[in-house]
């Protein structure tokens, strides 16, 4: 029996409540399980009844129950999202058959649902782009999308919702100034290439390239990101790439439970807590960095000096940061926010294509020719050099059209109810993407624009299966128009690998250059191939999720080439 005084009446009176009976382990344990079990029924059910009425896919059964297909989603994501995109393509067009009306019907505005584990995602026609790119964040949010992505509260990414701190700078600072960073990166990664890359001279050697080109994105990264001391600090660089594969890993995990338990679950994961590790690493780090940043300034400016501010990202945030985001700490955080968002993506399209390149190692010649063409006419690395590397620009794009980061981008999450141009309404917390990777892969679409733009297109035919490396640049030479258009950093409706819109990746146009460069100082300082020759092909990508990535134990093999000449040495700058 529980008692409690009632202090606030004159006279003091004792208030008796029921008891609540006793329970045993077993009793609580069954009433947990009870609460969580009402919890996510009812969220189901909230769900079903206040979200838009569209078809989930990926059904084997009537019967099959909904955590199953979230289950099949975590490695089988492809096909169920090409048969949503199919069915949506066929519905959009008037179809006589009776037997296919009822899919007419439900997929008539072209959407449709894939269960994940974690979340119901909407998936719509890219025909809305244009009228949801430019929205506001309180209206549709990305950022609230990457922090459920990322289920921020286990994965320390709330910070993200504080402000867009970095997302400005890298849009208003580093952006404008690549080509003055550029040097810099130069410089980075001929010490990243001397220190990664194994001896291979004369010899043909055995690498896992994915972790070679991890590590040196993390080092010409951090040169940018940091400056020159800390981007050769092994605890930050380890920090760096450990703090997205610890994310990656507690995120995947987790997603595979219902969501009212994570809270008992995140803390028996070991990468929960090295996410936490990683974190106060990069505050010893970086903390210290901001705070003499910080004094040094105010010292020159009592005594009238002239203090030289770096010029880096770091630099440029704390120019550009509120009281809030500019303490030390939350400095730093940003920091590791910002290896996130690039370090693994800059790795993997950069693995991709080399990967690709060795599976058509007849592009490999033409490549060299245009870099070292290039450096030729502009004595060396200029400024706008890497902009004319168009091959090569072309051959990451498409590279990334066959093997994209994501099969779905554009993902938002609506904040207020949005009416949409023909009628549809998408309700407040509902979890929208579109279907990047099937649009590149649609053949329909992929001719329209071929035809409307080259010269000759007969050479696009089924452009969905076809490795064309060089279909952008011809695309991009066949009119002025095109000449800016299909980009590798390049967004649009149908190119949705960055996003698109005011929301797009900030940094793409960072990774583009980066990606470039380390490409031609491999290509004209290495040859590759795969162990077996073609035999094998190319190896095929993993997947989690919608996510996609090259496999990371694939091996290639890498030999210097011999017999550069001592002006392709001098241009190139080895
Ligand atoms: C090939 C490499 C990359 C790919 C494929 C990629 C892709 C993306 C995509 C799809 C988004 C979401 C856009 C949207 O919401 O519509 C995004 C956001 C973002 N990206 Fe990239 N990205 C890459 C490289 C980079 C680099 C190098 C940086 C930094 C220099 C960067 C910084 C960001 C940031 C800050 C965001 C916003 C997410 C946030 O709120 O933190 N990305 N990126």
């Amino acid at each position: 029996m529980a008692s409690f005084v009632n202090s606030t009446s004159s006279e003091k009176s004792v208030i008796t409540l029921p008891s609540i009976p006793e329970l045993n382990n077993q009793q609580a344990i069954s009433l947990a399980f009870l609460a969580i079990f009402s919890i996510y029924s009812l969220k189901i059910v909230k769900n079903s009844l206040f979200s838009v009425k569209a078809p989930y896919v990926g059904h084997r059964s009537f019967f099959e129950p909904a955590w199953l297909i979230g289950l099949r989603f975590v490695r089988g994501s492809e096909p169920m999202i090409n048969e949503g995109y199919q069915k949506a393509a066929s519905s959009t067009c008037y179809i006589a058959e009776t037997s296919r009306i009822l899919t007419v019907l439900q997929y008539k505005d072209g959407m449709f649902k894939v269960r994940r584990n974690d979340a119901d995602i909407l998936v719509v026609s890219n025909k809305y782009v244009d009228e949801l790119r430019n929205m506001p964040d309180r209206q549709i949010s990305a950022t609230k999308a990457h922090v459920a992505n990322l289920l921020g509260r286990y994965s320390t990414t709330r910070i993200l919702l504080e402000s867009d701190l970095h997302t400005r700078v890298l849009q208003t600072k580093l952006t404008p100034n690549i080509a003055v960073v550029m040097p810099a990166m130069k410089d980075e990664l001929d010490f990243a290439l001397n220190t990664e890359v194994p001896d291979c001279k004369g010899e043909w050697v055995t690498v896992q390239i994915n972790e070679i080109l991890l590590r040196i994105v993390a080092r010409v990264s951090a040169r940018v990101f940091l400056g020159p001391d800390a981007c050769r600090n092994e605890e930050w660089l380890a920090a760096s790439i450990h703090y997205t594969e610890n994310i990656f890993l507690t995120v995947m995990l987790l997603r595979r439970f219902p969501s009212p338990i994570h809270p008992f679950i995140a803390p028996l994961l070991p990468s929960f807590w090295a996410i936490r590790s990683n974190l106060s690493t990069a505050r010893r780090i970086v903390g210290p960095m901001v705070r003499e940043r910080v004094a040094a300034a105010a010292a020159a400016k009592q005594e009238d000096g002239g203090y030289q501010k770096p010029n880096d990202l770091l630099q440029w945030m704390m120019d550009a940061a509120n009281e809030n985001d500019g303490q030390p700490h939350k400095l730093a955080h940003r920091q590791l926010l910002l290896s996130l968002a690039s370090i693994h993506t800059t790795t993997m399209a950069a693995t991709h294509a080399l990967y690709d390149l060795c599976a058509h190692p007849e592009y490999f010649d033409p490549l060299r020719e245009e870099i070292l063409g290039v450096l030729r006419v502009d004595g060396g690395w200029e400024k706008t050099s890497l902009n004319k590397l168009q091959n090569l620009d072309s051959f990451m794009k498409e590279s990334q059209r066959l093997n994209p980061p994501s099969l779905l981008a554009f993902n938002r999450i609506v904040q207020t109810p949005i009416t949409l141009s023909d009628g549809t309404v998408l309700p407040k917390g509902t979890h929208l993407s579109m279907p990047s990777a099937a649009i590149l892969h649609d053949r329909a679409l992929q001719q329209t624009n071929d035809n409307n733009n080259a010269d000759d297109s007969s050479q696009y035919q089924d452009p969905s299966k076809t490795f064309d490396p060089l279909r952008y640049a011809r695309l991009r030479a066949a009119s002025a128009d095109n000449a800016n258009k299909f980009r590798f950093a390049q967004t649009d409706r149908d190119n949705l690998h960055f996003g698109h819109g005011k929301y797009a990746c900030p940094g793409r146009f960072f990774a583009a250059a980066e990606i470039k460069m380390i490409l031609a100082h491999l290509l004209v300082r290495y040859e590759f191939r795969y162990p077996d020759g073609d035999k094998h092909g190319r190896p095929r990508n993993l997947s989690a999720d919608e996510n996609l990535y090259p496999d990371p134990s694939a091996r290639l093999l890498m030999r210097e080439r011999e017999g550069l000449e001592e002006d392709i040495k001098r241009l190139v700058g080895i």
